[in-house]
């Protein structure tokens, strides 16, 4: 299913930089399965929260998108969960890392919707060591992901987010922002974790 010559190079492209931005990574099929699931849920896209510790706060000044987390009711689900799995066990064998669980959910983004620079993981406060980002369609502008060099302002790289693009970084180490979209445009967050509780201190809530 994930492309066999990306295959061999993003773990290399994992440790050297850090990320891995694999094109034509899911198969086309997976791909239009995950689209139509997202219309099949479409009325029940909720707008997203920014994990504040324990307290949820939805915050539309920071991020606009709208997500539906995962919960195994489509065939496409089970499936990118079982590929996502696969990966989760090459990133334990190469890296040692210990990832014990991986969760995603679809993000939709409307004409004007953005996600302000972030970072999903801060340091010893969150079991996030992995993010994953898989692009479910193309749109013909807008919505390019940034990514930041380490504790820098300036730009490592701006990814055009294009249908079977999976992008793979360290939650902890990379500043990142989502354009404003101009069209519409669907994608899969997830990320990889370590478990469940550090230290008395629980997940960022979704
Ligand atoms: O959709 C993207 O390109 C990135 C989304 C993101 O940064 C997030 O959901 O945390
Ligand atoms: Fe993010």
């Amino acid at each position: 299913m994930l492309n066999l010559l990306a295959y061999d190079n993003y773990l290399t492209e994992i440790e050297l930089q850090g990320y891995s931005v694999i094109h034509q990574a899911i198969d086309e099929r997976l791909i239009s399965d995950l689209m139509a699931d997202c219309y099949r849920i479409n009325p029940h896209f909720t707008l997203a929260g920014i994990g504040r510790l324990n307290n949820l706060q939805v915050d539309d000044s920071i991020r606009k998108d709208k997500t539906y987390w995962f919960d195994g009711t489509s065939q496409a689900q089970v499936a990118y969960q079982a590929i996502m799995e696969n990966i989760k066990t090459t990133l334990n064998r190469t890296f040692f890392i210990g990832l014990f669980d991986y969760e995603c959910h679809y993000a939709k983004y409307t004409s004007g919707d953005f996600y302000k620079k972030h970072v999903d993981a801060f340091k010893g406060r969150s079991n996030r060591v992995i993010t994953s980002v898989l692009y479910l369609n193309t749109p013909a502008q807008g919505g390019e992901l940034v990514i930041y060099k380490h504790k820098s302002k300036e730009i490592e790289i701006i990814i055009k987010p294009t249908a079977g693009t999976l992008v793979l970084f360290e939650s902890e180490r990379f500043v990142h922002e989502v354009l404003p979209a101009i069209n519409k445009r669907y994608s899969i967050a997830g990320w990889f974790r370590k478990n469940a509780s550090i230290s008395g201190i629980i997940d960022p809530p979704r």
